[in-house]
């Protein structure tokens, strides 16, 4: 991958009380991407986000971000580095713009007002600045949490779960922060239970469970080649069986008969084709029907089903 902002290499963390948070973690981030960590809770994303800001100590592999080696270079890699990290983690009783010129000024960065009006203003936060941050909501304290990650321009953010507790349109105008901090240059690397916000936000996506990437890849590869086409043909009489013409198509009856099921595709359209072949099929050999519904999968149900995959194997 050409110039990787960090390169994660055989990660591993054991905490003290003999839990493998991490067996080996491989990844590379690209520069300028938005990538999706998802995973369920407990399967080691803080701990990996962590290991890479220096919070947390690996006990085996290699992480470089920058081109550095950040246990080395960890003061210049925290420089360089964002995190806003799950919990709110900040002065409640300091005034907002306080708080944002301390997180600047931590990094040894010169006071720059303008810098810090436009971090408060592109967050929407200008008007809250000289608000004390427990008077804030919730969602608002987590925009200051972001704000504090940003004040000292890093080129490289993790966000751990930017959006939990969050409205909905709350959760819509960060994305549109997330996206206009994307367009400034910023890579930006999140984790999320929403995996809606994955769908919406990422470029690329990688699953983690138990200490172990599952899977990387573009987020439209994953949809292509693990999404799929579900149509239910609600037929006016029952069927005993899947009449011959149809028997090369990935359907089967349910309902007694009454409902024909496809599921199949691969979410590149193939599947909705096939649907469609299908209708022509069933209006050839005259079955009425009185009604189709289909439904394309979600990253949602590549990932349950990615999870459940392993489970199976595991068991
Ligand atoms: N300080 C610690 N000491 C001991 N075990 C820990 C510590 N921190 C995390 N763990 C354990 O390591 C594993 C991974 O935890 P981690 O917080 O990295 O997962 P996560 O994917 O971020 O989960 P969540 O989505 O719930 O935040 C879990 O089994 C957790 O209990």
């Amino acid at each position: 991958m050409p110039d990787p902002i960090l390169d994660i290499r055989g990660l591993e963390k054991t905490y003290k009380g003999g839990v493998q948070a991490l067996k080996g973690v491989d990844l590379t981030i690209r520069r300028g991407e938005i990538f999706a960590l998802l995973g369920p809770n407990g399967a080691g994303k803080t701990t990996l986000i962590g290991a890479t800001c220096g919070l947390v100590n690996a006990t085996g592999g290699t992480i470089e971000a920058f081109g550095l080696d950040t246990r080395k270079h960890w003061r210049e890699v925290r420089s360089r580095i964002g995190l806003v990290p799950q919990e709110l983690a900040t002065d409640m009783f300091d005034k907002v713009i306080r708080q944002i010129r301390y997180s600047r000024g931590m990094f040894g960065l010169a006071p720059d007002e303008a810098r810090i009006e436009e971090v408060l203003r592109s967050l929407s936060l200008w008007d809250k600045r000289d608000a004390a941050i427990r008077e804030l909501s919730g969602g608002m304290k987590r925009r200051v949490m972001i704000a504090k990650a940003l004040a000292h321009d890093p080129e490289l953010l993790f966000l751990d779960e930017p959006t939990a507790g969050v409205d909905v349109e709350l959760r819509r105008d960060m994305w549109r922060q997330i996206d206009a901090l994307r367009a400034r240059g910023t890579t930006i690397i999140l984790t999320t239970h929403y995996i809606e916000e994955a769908q919406e936000m990422a470029d690329r996506v990688g699953v983690i469970n138990k200490g172990e990437i599952l899977l990387v890849d573009d987020k439209d590869a994953i949809m292509a080649k693990l999404g799929s086409t579900e149509a239910h043909f609600t037929l006016d009489s029952a069927l005993a069986e899947v009449p011959a013409p149809l028997s090369g198509y990935a359907v089967h009856l349910e309902d007694e008969g009454k409902r024909l099921v496809y599921r199949g595709g691969d979410g590149t359209g193939a599947g909705k084709r096939e649907v469609a072949e299908l209708a022509c099929l069933l209006v050839q050999q005259q079955i009425a029907f009185n009604g189709i519904e289909t439904r394309e999968s979600t990253l949602e149900d590549i990932f349950v089903g990615l999870l459940e995959d392993r489970q199976e194997v595991a068991a």
